[in-house]
């Protein structure tokens, strides 16, 4: 008896030890069931936590299951057959992964908080397969549920090679407290990685926030086609749907999913922003459901990915149409499913995002061209918006320098400078490919170098304009060298010809654009290397 006791202090003082250097919930499992499996008469250990139920539509015992909703997984498994001495019982997939809450021994602990001891002796209903038992001299069965602060984190079962009397009893029971606690502060670690985890993150992303927003945090612009977008964002953004932003570059497609996001019932959880086309592809899946560590050279530690950082709020996936085309399917199973896996993770975790993609390619040709699939297209683009270009809404561009001049005279404690009405129709007539980015940094630009005095940007005046068609940004106190002023002219009369398709002679010729004699341009031309020739159109190359 005394030896007994003593060899079962040994055991469970090694277990104790083993048990609190685990801070991984998963390698804590593995390592109880594989030391109680070593302990001596025991055939099988086997843990089941409570989780979300995820493979119903499978599980042979779905029938007898309520809800569907959650259920005991087979999560570590330890034990040797007598029989067949290489036959190892470490599998989780077998029939006893799943037990819905209430049903067989599993689901009775579960369900009840008391343990259950059998001796097969007495009654062999419990088990599901008396041969089996037999054959490996299995007597007993102990299924202990794993409590912690009164709550049920699963079930320890433990088959024995012999019978179980209230001691062996009492001792599991004491085994079965220990791992509870234990497989707690495991989770509770875990838990802590994943906040301080998806903290970094979101640190990492107020971080480029602050950087790259400059803090203009409101749509400006009274045109039609803001008005139109504004009053999209109202309507959408209370409703949850995934939205897709389109339009140029700078065009302000971030802003508006801010709106969204500010105004949506997730406004109190975070946006964060994933721009696809700054990861590289190999690093990609990883970015977006995070890694377990070791899943490839560098994963130092467990990582959250940015679906985990914006769990409950809005992920905003700027340059969705950059998104490598293997990844998209993966994308696809979260909008669908919200569900995901770690690189080198097994387990399957469920989240809850709202989608706003935004992209300045023409995601339906991608689609035609099959580089982005159509089914992911569909599932993006429940609520188009289109941001405008600046060149289509130029009444807007009086307000939007009249926002950066004041945030931009705030923010660096500057004198309110003037504009004069000359540049502000040189800023009307400029076509802005850049569109609201390109703005902004103009006014800063023309903000520094102005010291206080009248703005002067660095865009085509007018007159060295040709009927609309921009030249090249020329600031009006720019000083160029001889080859810049060479090129500058070689450029302007590349832009004549191309505004006449070619014509040099006539009316509506090159020359009479330029106010030059046909025989002037024509000379030019030739020493600067121009040539027309049949169907060729200099002026694109
Ligand atoms: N209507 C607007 N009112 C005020 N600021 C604006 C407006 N539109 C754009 N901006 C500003 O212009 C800059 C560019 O906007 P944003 O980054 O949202 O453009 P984008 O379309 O997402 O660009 P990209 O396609 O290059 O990512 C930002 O600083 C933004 O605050």
């Amino acid at each position: 008896m005394e030896s007994t006791l003593t060899k079962g202090l040994e055991a469970l003082a090694d277990l104790l030890l083993k048990l609190p250097q685990e801070h991984n919930c998963q390698r804590l499992l593995d390592t109880a069931a594989q030391v109680i499996s070593e302990w001596e008469d025991v055939a099988l250990v086997r843990v089941w936590q409570l989780r979300e139920g995820d493979i119903c539509d499978r599980c042979h015992l779905a029938e007898e299951c309520q809800k569907h909703v959650k259920c005991m997984h087979l999560v570590a498994s330890g034990g040797r057959s007598m029989v067949n001495k290489s036959e190892v019982w470490n599998r989780l997939d077998g029939r006893f992964a799943r037990f819905p809450i209430g049903v067989r021994k599993v689901g009775h602990v579960a369900q009840t908080g008391q343990s259950v001891t059998v001796n097969l002796k007495e009654d062999r209903t419990w088990v599901v397969d008396p041969k089996w038992a037999i054959d490996e001299g299995i007597k007993g069965i102990n299924a202990q549920p794993l409590l912690f602060r009164g709550k049920v984190l699963g079930v320890l079962g433990i088959f024995i090679r012999r019978e179980i009397d209230q001691n062996l009893a009492r001792f599991q029971r004491m085994v079965a407290d220990h791992l509870a606690m234990a497989i707690a502060n495991a989770e509770a670690f875990e838990q802590i990685r994943e906040l301080h985890g998806k903290l970094e993150l979101e640190n990492e992303y107020l971080r480029t926030e602050v950087e790259e927003s400059r803090s203009f945090g409101e749509i400006v612009g009274r045109s039609e086609p803001v008005q139109q977008i504004v009053s999209k964002i109202e309507l959408v953004a209370a409703t949850g749907a995934n939205v897709l932003v389109t339009g140029e570059s700078g065009t302000g497609k971030e802003l508006i999913a801010r709106e969204i996001h500010r105004r949506s019932q997730r406004k109190d959880q975070p946006m964060i922003r994933v721009n696809c086309a700054g990861i590289p592809a190999s690093l990609f899946e990883s970015e977006l459901f995070g890694h377990a560590k070791g899943a490839f050279t560098g994963a130092l530690r467990d990582r959250p990915g940015r679906f985990e950082a914006a769990a409950g709020g809005t992920l905003f996936l700027d340059e969705v149409g950059e998104m490598p085309f293997d990844l998209q399917a993966k994308l696809l199973r979260v909008l669908q499913e919200g569900q995901y896996e770690r690189v080198g993770e097994d387990r399957t975790r469920h989240v809850d995002v709202r989608i706003i993609a935004a992209t300045n390619r023409n995601l339906k040709e991608e689609v035609q061209e099959k580089r982005f699939r159509e089914d992911l297209y569909y599932r993006l683009n429940v609520f188009p918006i289109e941001a405008p270009a600046l060149r289509e809404r130029r009444e807007d561009i009086p307000a939007l320098l009249a926002h950066f001049v004041e945030h931009l005279v705030k923010r660096h404690g500057l004198k309110m400078p003037s504009v004069s009405k000359s540049q502000l129709q040189a800023l009307a007539r400029y076509d802005w490919p850049g569109n609201v980015r390109e703005l902004q940094n103009q006014v800063e630009r023309a903000l520094i170098t102005s010291r206080g005095k009248s703005l002067r940007f660095e865009v085509p005046t007018g007159e060295s304009s040709v009927g609309g068609q921009v030249a090249s940004p020329v600031s009006e106190d720019a000083v160029m060298n001889e080859d810049q002023m060479v090129e500058l002219q070689r450029r302007n009369i590349l832009n004549a010809l191309k505004v006449t398709e070619g014509r040099v002679y006539g009316e509506d010729g090159a020359a009479s654009v330029l106010g030059l004699k046909p025989s002037t341009l024509a000379s030019r031309m030739k020493k600067l290397g121009i040539e027309l020739r049949a169907k060729q159109r200099p002026w694109e190359e």
